[in-house]
């Protein structure tokens, strides 16, 4: 449906259209997550899931912008990273494997993570969801689609130069094992090899969208608040909220 809308007319930007597929995208994962609950496999709630996930490279700014979302929008924060601390400070059986992982600037193995997020997830009265620093890797996103068994409406990806990435990292001065110049560039090329897949597989399905994350914070949350604010203004909850965008993209075209 959302390909025949589409190709009407080849003079739409790209971004435009690449908007218009997210929302079309959102019905898609919407029905997903439907006949996911009806099998099951999530326990159902009022409200079908909102997903985004948040990437970029260690030290991009996420978590901090993350704060300024959730203030926003009200979505629930889960951040992978934090996830995983907790798990070290709680001694749990996983957690020295986890601390290891982390002091290498590796990736935890995605079972492990994928079922942090799920249990949040399931405990939350939210039903939108801003996913901090996950997937890392194409085994990760894999993961999440089978075990949670939707896909995000949203993928943001925080854009970075380097340089500015490991100025910021330390001097974050908040106790990380992994804050030091060592692991960070182990963290960098794990970024490279392992997530950007990620970020282009998103960015190849018309889900993604980039933002040039330097400047102020508030200069980069203005950049991000109209993706979101886009999301709040039509609501997708029922099939015909969805044709009467998709004829407002028409109309807007002619
Ligand atoms: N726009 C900005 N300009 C300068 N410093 C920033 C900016 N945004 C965040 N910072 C600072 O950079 C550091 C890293 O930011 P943050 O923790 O939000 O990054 P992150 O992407 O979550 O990193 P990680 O993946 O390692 O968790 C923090 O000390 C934060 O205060
Ligand atoms: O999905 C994930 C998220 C994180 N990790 C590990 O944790 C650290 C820190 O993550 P932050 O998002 O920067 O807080 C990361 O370098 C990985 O080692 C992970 O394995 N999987
Ligand atoms: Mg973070």
């Amino acid at each position: 449906m959302w390909r025949r809308v589409a190709s009407l007319s080849s003079s739409i930007s790209s971004s435009f259209l690449a908007q218009t597929a997210s929302r079309l995208n959102t019905w898609e994962s919407l029905t997903t997550g439907i006949a996911q609950q009806a099998k099951g496999v999530i326990a159902p709630k009022e409200k079908t899931p909102f997903i985004t996930f948040f990437l970029g490279g260690p030290g991009s700014g996420k978590g901090t912008q993350c704060i300024k979302i959730v203030e926003t929008f009200g979505f629930a924060h889960l951040s992978a990273g934090d996830l995983l601390r907790r798990e070290i400070a709680s001694k749990s059986a996983d957690g020295a494997m986890i601390l290891n992982t982390i002091k290498e600037g590796k990736i935890v193995p995605s079972q492990v993570t994928v079922k942090l997020i799920q249990k949040e997830m399931e405990l939350s009265d939210n039903h939108k969801f801003l996913i901090d620093g996950f997937p890392r890797t194409e085994e990760n996103r894999v993961s999440f689609e089978r075990i949670i068994g939707v896909e995000p409406n949203v993928v943001l990806f925080f854009d970075c130069p380097e340089e500015e990435m490991v100025k910021r990292v330390l001097n974050r001065n908040e106790g990380r094992v992994d804050d030091n110049l060592e692991t960070i560039k182990k963290r960098l090329t794990v970024f490279q090899a392992l997530s950007l897949p990620v970020i282009n597989y998103y960015s190849e399905r018309g889900k993604l969208y980039t933002i040039k994350a330097i400047g102020t914070e508030d200069e980069i949350f203005e950049q991000v608040r109209p993706i979101f604010a886009a999301f709040e203004a039509i609501p997708l909850n029922t099939r015909w909220n969805w044709y009467i965008s998709a004829l407002v993209v028409v109309i807007d075209m002619s």
